[in-house]
Order: C-alpha cells, then structure tokens, then sequence
C-alpha cells in the first residue's frame, strides 16, 4: 500500500501550550483507521490541521504526494479531503436529496450548476446508496433521526468524492443498532475510499477498527490492532488513570 497522507514532527502551540507535539502519522491509501485518545488528547487538533482549519507551529501534511503547507480549507476539499463535524452542518429545511445534491455541487464546475438537470447526478445516487438513505431522499433533513442526520451527513461527504475522509465520532448519542448500522457504513465505505475515524467506544473499535492510533498530550502513544492497543499497559494507565482521577473529582463534589 501507498501513503495518501503523511504527516511529519507536526506541532501546534496554543498560547504556549503544545497541544500536538511532534506528531508522525501515516495513513495508506484504502485504510480504515481509528483515532483515539482521552479528552484532550489533541485529536480533533490533528484533523483541524489535516483540513486546514488550524495552522501547525511547525512540520508538513503530504496528501497524496503533495504538501499542503498554504492551502485553504476549500482548496483541501477540492483535492479529495472532506470531514464531518461534531456539530451538525445539514440544512433541516431541505430534503435529504437536496442536502446530498448541495453538498455535491460543491465539486461541480460552475457552468454545469447553471444549466438544468434533469433527474439526479450520480455522485448523489452513489451517496443514497451507500448510506442506505434513498427512501428518505424526499423528506425535509429536519425530521431525520439522530443516526438517520448522522448517515445524511456522511454521504454529503461522501457525495463530493473525496479520497480521505475524516470522521470525527460518528456514532456518539447513537443506539446500539444505528452504531452497528454505522459500523457496517464505515467499512463499506473504507472499500473505496481512505478514512480517519475519531472514536472512544471501545466495543465499537472492537467490531470495526484494525489499525489503531492512540494520541495522548499531544503525541502518538502507540499504533496497533485493536488488541495490541488494548494490551499496552500505557493505554490501560492513560484510560484507568482518567477513570481514576474523574471518580476522584466525582466523590469530592
Ligand atoms: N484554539 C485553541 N486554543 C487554545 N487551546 C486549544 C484550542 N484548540 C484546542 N485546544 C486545546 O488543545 C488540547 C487538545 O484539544 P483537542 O480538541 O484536539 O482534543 P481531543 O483529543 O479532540 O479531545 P476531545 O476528545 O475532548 O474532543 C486541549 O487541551 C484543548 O483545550
């Protein structure tokens, strides 16, 4: 396998404050890879600067052979790198199918959103089917379940055909069937395209994760299969350490 993204001795300085410190992170064409860490870890640091959203203090993204030291966020989605959010970005006025076909138009050159289609593009039908969404193409966004708004978002994603795809914790405030749903979305998905999940569900990352980075103060603390992870004596102390300081603070207030 080849690297799509190739990320070197990347640093971020917030007021003096490393929150990613020397930082190497590879992720090859057609991997599925999750991201973990313990809150603060830096992890949606690292996204926001893989998107462009935060400028590093110092070392290089390579998607796909380039450096995309300079480039804008739109220019990034251009290349083939699309995110989701934490925080909903789908438009509750507009029907599923409109949301998928917006978010399409994103790529599109401009003279072929003035003239008029008939029927719907194909991108959009790609994503309706992939998300499992096609019966629910005609109904306004904002009557979707949380896990149904969650799919919508993905195939708006998926609708504007990036390469990379970064998720950041899909399957948070999800039921347990929705995150199998999502799980099953994830690896048909990861068949035809490289993505980076953000996820802290450990049964989760034990039904659908192989490779696995976990970040911690700003630094990989080790990558591995899930069981490899699991077993590191240091994730076990990163993780209980967390459990055990919280039921401290718990049982003081
Ligand atoms: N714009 C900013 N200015 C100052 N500090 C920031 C900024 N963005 C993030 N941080 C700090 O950097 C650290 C890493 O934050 P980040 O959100 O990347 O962690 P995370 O691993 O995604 O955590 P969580 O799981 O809680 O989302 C945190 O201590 C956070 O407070």
């Amino acid at each position: 396998m080849t690297a799509l993204l190739e990320v070197r001795d990347l640093a971020v300085v917030f007021d003096g404050f490393r929150a990613i410190d020397g930082v190497d992170f590879t992720v090859d064409s057609g991997e599925l890879r999750f991201l973990i860490g313990p809150n603060g870890a830096g992890k949606t640091t690292l996204i926001d600067i893989i998107t462009g959203l935060t400028k590093p203090t110092t070392g290089t993204v390579v998607f796909d052979g380039n450096s995309l030291a300079g480039k804008r966020e739109h220019e990034r989605v251009r290349l083939g790198i699309g995110r989701t959010f934490q925080t909903s970005v789908v438009f509750e006025d507009l029907t599923v199918l409109e949301n998928l076909d917006l978010a399409a138009s994103f790529r599109r050159p401009l003279w072929s959103l003035l003239r008029r289609r008939k029927g719907v593009i194909a991108a959009v039908e790609q994503a309706l089917e992939t998300t499992g969404l096609a019966d629910l193409a005609p109904r306004k966004a904002g009557v979707l379940s949380h896990g149904q708004r969650q799919w919508l978002e993905i195939g708006m994603l998926i609708a504007q055909g990036p390469r990379l795809l970064l998720l950041d914790e899909p399957v948070a405030g999800m039921s347990s069937e929705e995150r199998a749903r999502t799980g099953e979305l994830l690896t048909s998905i990861a068949k035809d395209h490289t993505v980076i999940v953000i996820e802290h569900d450990m049964e989760f990352l034990r039904r659908y994760a192989s490779q696995v980075t976990v970040l911690h103060e700003g630094k990989v603390l080790i990558e591995g299969s899930v069981d490899e992870v699991r077993a590191d004596p240091r994730v076990q102390e990163v993780y209980l350490g967390r459990a055990r300081e919280e039921a401290a603070h718990d049982a003081v207030t």
